[in-house]
């Protein structure tokens, strides 16, 4: 395990909310090397005491932890560089090439290749040091392959760390170990038995402080691009022939790569956008996102993926900024069963099976079946959907970036999305955006506290926003 990490991006807002805290609570738990160091890395002018007295205020120790943040800050060195600077760059990191590293770029991807430039020259790029780079890779195909392309001439990928923090959360984890672990799920898992998918990423929170950055993407390169197309990829992949990384990835690539282009003719069946205004949201008043680019914060698709397991099944990725409920599911929706033997007078009717993955904000794992009440006082059996729940506990819920940490330092890929994969998500992605272009699609605003825009009910499961264990 490498014991020396360079965090570059070390004054941003990601490493302030998740990667500091995370670095935090793993040596707290003294899953760290015991001469693990940290090299900080910013633009902002700092000397050692003064970076660690502003990180002081703002990361939160935690109860009963006390001593662990003392640890971290003393780990610290903090070095305030311009990425452009080559030299600069050189001079200042070349000392910290006296052992392997890992190099985290938590930085906007313009800064990956002149960052390449620096700790290459600064002799941090050799084997076995290795390099993490922060989504996203790129804003289309083109230039996430030229942003690949770049990287590899700095290094091979096995030493690339491309992160995807939806792969660092424990429930995404669970993904593969609940479909290939069971006999059950996986003999009806097609499109024999399965009618439609609903992949769902809802979010309270607005583009707050990334306006230009949401300007420039919107939700479908945002959110889609990776996360969703990741969740989606380990609900539709093959099983692996083994688990370790590139068995993994290659199954996932090859469903990114069966998804069907869109075409302008589809763009208006098989998609909604939407962009929030003024609104109200848990209660509080909230202001609309204006932008001058016609950018969506809400995005409603029907993808389908073109291969014997998945022909005729709709995927519906439904994701949106400033909606009533933080809420990340996955839906399987089952067909119902070939013949209804239950029809009586006043008898409700079937409810098909639905399996329900629930990763935010609580974890939790619900089977809607059919099942009957014996229940003398209505004369008859009665036929009503019942539903198995089971909360997923596991021993400590974590920061999903402590997870990719660990195993960027332990030299572990298999969390990490690969160049390919990254590649077949924008080839799909670009489809869409060109379709919209073609088609005019238009961005319709909805409420800030809404389900976004008229329409998008058609890309929302009935039940989402439900409490767990409710029926919609
Ligand atoms: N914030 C989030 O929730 C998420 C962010 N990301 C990604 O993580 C990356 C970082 O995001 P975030 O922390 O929000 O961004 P911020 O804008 O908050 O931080 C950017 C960081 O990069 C540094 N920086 C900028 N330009 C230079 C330069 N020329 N030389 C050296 N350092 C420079 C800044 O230094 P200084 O502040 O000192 O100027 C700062 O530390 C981005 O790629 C983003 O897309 C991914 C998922 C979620
Ligand atoms: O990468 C991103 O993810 C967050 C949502 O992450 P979550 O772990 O809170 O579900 C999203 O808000 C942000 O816009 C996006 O860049």
């Amino acid at each position: 395990m490498h014991d020396s990490i360079l965090l570059f991006g070390a004054t941003g807002d990601l490493a302030q909310r998740y990667l500091f805290p995370s670095l935090l609570h793993l040596l707290r738990d003294r899953l760290l090397p015991e001469n693990f160091r940290v090299v900080a890395i910013g633009r902002t002018q700092h000397d050692d005491d003064g970076f660690r007295a502003w990180l002081r205020e703002r990361i939160d120790e935690g109860d009963g932890y006390s001593g662990a943040l003392d640890d971290l800050l003393s780990r610290i060195r903090y070095h305030a560089l311009n990425l452009n600077d080559t030299e600069a760059m050189a001079a200042a990191l070349a000392p910290y090439a006296d052992r392997p590293a890992v190099s985290y770029l938590s930085t906007p991807p313009n800064l990956f290749e002149p960052a390449c430039r620096g700790l290459k020259a600064a002799g941090l790029l050799e084997p076995p040091s290795r390099l993490v780079l922060e989504k996203p890779i790129g804003h289309d195909l083109a230039s996430a392959r030229e942003i690949n392309a770049t990287l590899k001439e700095a290094l091979d990928e096995s030493r690339i760390f491309r992160i995807d923090h939806y792969l660092g959360k424990a429930p995404v984890q669970n993904l593969l170990p609940l479909r290939f672990g069971n006999t059950l799920l996986e003999a009806v898992w097609d499109n024999r038995c399965i009618e439609s998918v609903d992949i769902v990423v809802a979010e309270t929170a607005g583009v707050d402080g990334r306006e230009g950055y949401y300007a420039d993407y919107g939700a479908l390169r945002d959110m889609v691009q990776n996360h969703m197309l990741q969740l989606l990829a380990l609900v539709a992949m093959e099983p692996p022939a083994a688990l370790d990384a590139d068995s993994i990835r290659d199954e996932k690539r090859k469903v990114l790569r069966a998804l069907r282009p869109m075409t302008a003719a589809d763009a208006a069946s098989d998609s909604i956008r939407g962009r929030y205004g003024p609104g109200v949201v848990e209660g509080r008043a909230a202001q609309g996102f204006k932008a001058d680019s016609a950018v969506e914060t809400f995005v409603g698709l029907r993808a389908w993926i073109d291969n014997w397991r998945w022909a005729g099944v709709p995927f519906r990725l439904a994701t949106g900024k400033r909606l009533p409920s933080r809420t990340t599911e996955v839906l399987i929706n089952f067909k119902p069963v070939t013949h209804w033997l239950f029809d009586r007078p006043n008898a409700r009717g079937a409810t098909p099976n639905r399996l329900r993955m629930r990763l935010q904000p609580e974890e939790t794992i619900e089977l809607g079946l059919m099942g009957s009440l014996a229940a003398p006082e209505w004369g008859a059996t009665e036929l009503m959907p019942m539903s198995l729940d089971m909360a997923m506990l596991p021993p400590k819920r974590r920061i999903a970036y402590e997870r990719l940490m660990i195993d960027a330092l332990k030299g572990d890929q298999t969390l990490f999305v690969r160049d390919d994969e990254v590649e077949a998500a924008w080839r799909w992605i670009d489809s869409i955006s060109a379709a919209w272009q073609q088609a005019g699609t238009p961005v319709h605003e909805y409420p800030a506290g809404s389900w976004g825009p008229n329409g998008a009910e058609a890309f929302l499961p009935r039940t989402v926003g439900a409490p767990s264990g409710r029926r919609g």
